[in-house]
């Protein structure tokens, strides 16, 4: 009896040592286990979708975004994954044929369905958002402007995905968004390093907002909010009619009032050579016309390529007379300093890279757009074949308009004047209020900052193989201590 208990006592594996260090193994394996699947959930992960519809006033442009389903509320996670242009003018453009709108819609929404997998069809948000040329239609007939967003929820709704709503946002909206958009994009809201301006030119409206350094003096461009735990104060104005299509009509009408000939516009803004049969209407019929010249059905519009001529008279568009503020932009709205970066996008860009003024001194800047509007607009459709001649014909103007916006108006000098940079896209994406609309519509930006991930994934890799090679070693160890222990043990009973 006393024999057989004392060779169970010194039987190794119950040994405290032994019983530890196989704890210590058991506890290993189940920690590295754990951690692989949470970590390789990543693998297997399932994606969301959300479509916006941003119905300008030239054209409506639908976009399809895509972000991981666990991972919602992270910065950076949502990306496009798709766009298409509706074929044809911006909605406002149905008011004489509501139900046209609807039906334009049609095609990129086809696309999108075969875009998004079947199963996320129901579970998809799809949201509409009219900008400024649905502003002005609203101004001038408020029954059309209904029934031109009754027409595009009609027609949304007849997808299989979930329609919430369309609806025409507000200018601040508009600014706001575009700013979370070139935020979340660059990552700037999770560190709070500083943010980047957005600048949008439209056909209709433009906008421009900022976190300034100076106080806000108006409510009415102030704007808070509270973004992964940090507080943001920003400066937003939509200035409405001062899109680049807007202002176009708006510096013809003023070129007409001071005509001594009605039917012959010379216009130092187009290219020597360029001479059009248009209609006044073309001109005239917008609620940012206040004043209707009476003029002929139909006049000459003859191009004279002078640019500090066409940069006068660009500057009579801008409003300078009255200011209630300590400073103001133009239009008596009040601005404080332009501060920081700007990402300038959508016609900033469009026009800007195709005078290839992207890059350079406002100097520069100058030298050449002088220079291009005094090539004859004959070398200019030569040079140009693919480029539709409307579009063609416009660049002179625009890029005047855009460096009197953004010099004589928002006050940018040649000292700032590197701080803007000319963007279309960041990654992936595309620079607009679109994303950030859905960021907000979907709560996908938290007020406070989302947990920090477990480990990274090199620290992760490191990580499982040190503590796997520290498993094998224990085990090692392990099996040495147990044959000691049964060779002492045996040595022992004989
Ligand atoms: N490749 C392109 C695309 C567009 N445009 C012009 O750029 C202007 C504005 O385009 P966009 O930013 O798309 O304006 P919308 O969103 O339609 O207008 P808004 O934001 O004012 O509603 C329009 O005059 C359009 O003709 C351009 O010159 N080159
Ligand atoms: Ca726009």
């Amino acid at each position: 009896m006393d024999e057989q208990r004392e060779v169970q006592v010194k039987n190794p594996c119950h040994r405290p040592v032994f019983i530890i260090l196989t704890a210590v193994i058991a506890v290993g394996i189940i920690i590295v286990v754990s951690i692989s699947v949470v970590q390789n959930k990543r693998i297997s992960q399932k994606y969301k979708y959300g479509i916006v519809l941003d119905a300008g006033s030239s054209h409506t442009s639908v976009f399809i975004y895509e972000w991981p389903a666990e991972k919602e509320n992270n910065t950076g996670m949502v990306r496009q994954t798709h766009t298409c242009n509706v074929k044809g003018k911006g909605i406002s453009s149905y008011s004489a044929n509501p139900e046209g709108a609807g039906m334009s819609l049609q095609e990129c929404m086809e696309e999108a369905k075969q875009k998004i997998p079947v199963r996320r069809h129901l579970e998809t948000p799809v949201y509409l958002g009219a900008t400024a040329g649905m502003r002005l239609l609203k101004m001038e007939d408020e029954d059309a402007s209904e029934k031109v967003l009754a027409s595009v929820g009609r027609s949304l709704q007849k997808y299989p995905f979930s329609f919430q709503g369309a609806r025409i946002i507000l200018g601040q909206e508009e600014g706001a968004f575009g700013w979370i958009t070139v935020n979340y994009l660059s990552d700037n809201l999770r560190t709070a390093t500083g943010t980047l301006g957005a600048l949008d030119l439209g056909g209709a409206s433009t906008q421009i907002t900022f976190v300034p350094k100076q106080e806000i003096e108006s409510q009415d461009n102030a704007i808070d909010f509270r973004l992964y735990g940090n507080d943001y104060h920003l400066y937003t104005h939509s200035f409405l009619c001062f899109g680049k299509d807007q202002v176009l009509r708006l510096s013809l009408a003023e070129k007409f009032h001071s005509m001594i000939d009605s039917t012959l516009l010379r216009d130092p803004c187009f290219h020597t050579g360029y001479n059009l049969s248009k209609k006044y209407v073309d001109v005239f019929d917008t609620p940012c016309i206040k004043e209707k010249s009476a003029s002929p059905k139909d006049f000459f519009h003859v191009g004279e390529g002078v640019w500090v001529e066409c940069q006068n008279s660009v500057r009579k568009v801008f409003n300078k007379s009255h200011c209630g503020y300590s400073t103001c932009s133009f239009d008596g709205v009040f601005q404080p300093s332009v501060e920081g970066k700007f990402g300038a996008f959508s016609a900033f860009f469009f026009v800007m890279d195709f005078l290839n003024l992207t890059s350079g001194t406002l100097h520069e800047a100058k030298l050449k757009m002088k220079r291009y509007c005094a090539t004859p607009w004959k070398e200019i459709v030569q040079r140009y074949p693919s480029i539709k001649e409307k579009y063609l014909s416009e660049y002179c103007f625009s890029g005047t308009y855009i460096l009197t916006l953004l010099e004589d108006g928002y006050k940018f000098t040649s000292n700032n004047w590197k701080d803007i940079q000319f963007i279309k896209k960041i990654g992936d994406s595309d620079a607009g209020w679109t994303l950030g609309y859905m960021l907000n519509l979907t709560n996908m930006i938290p007020a406070e900052a989302p947990d920090i991930p477990l480990m990274a994934h090199g620290g992760y890799v490191s990580f499982m193989v040190l503590f796997t090679l520290l498993i094998f070693l224990l085990f090692f160890l392990a099996f040495l201590y147990y044959r000691r222990s049964t060779r002492t043990a045996q040595k022992d009973i004989i």
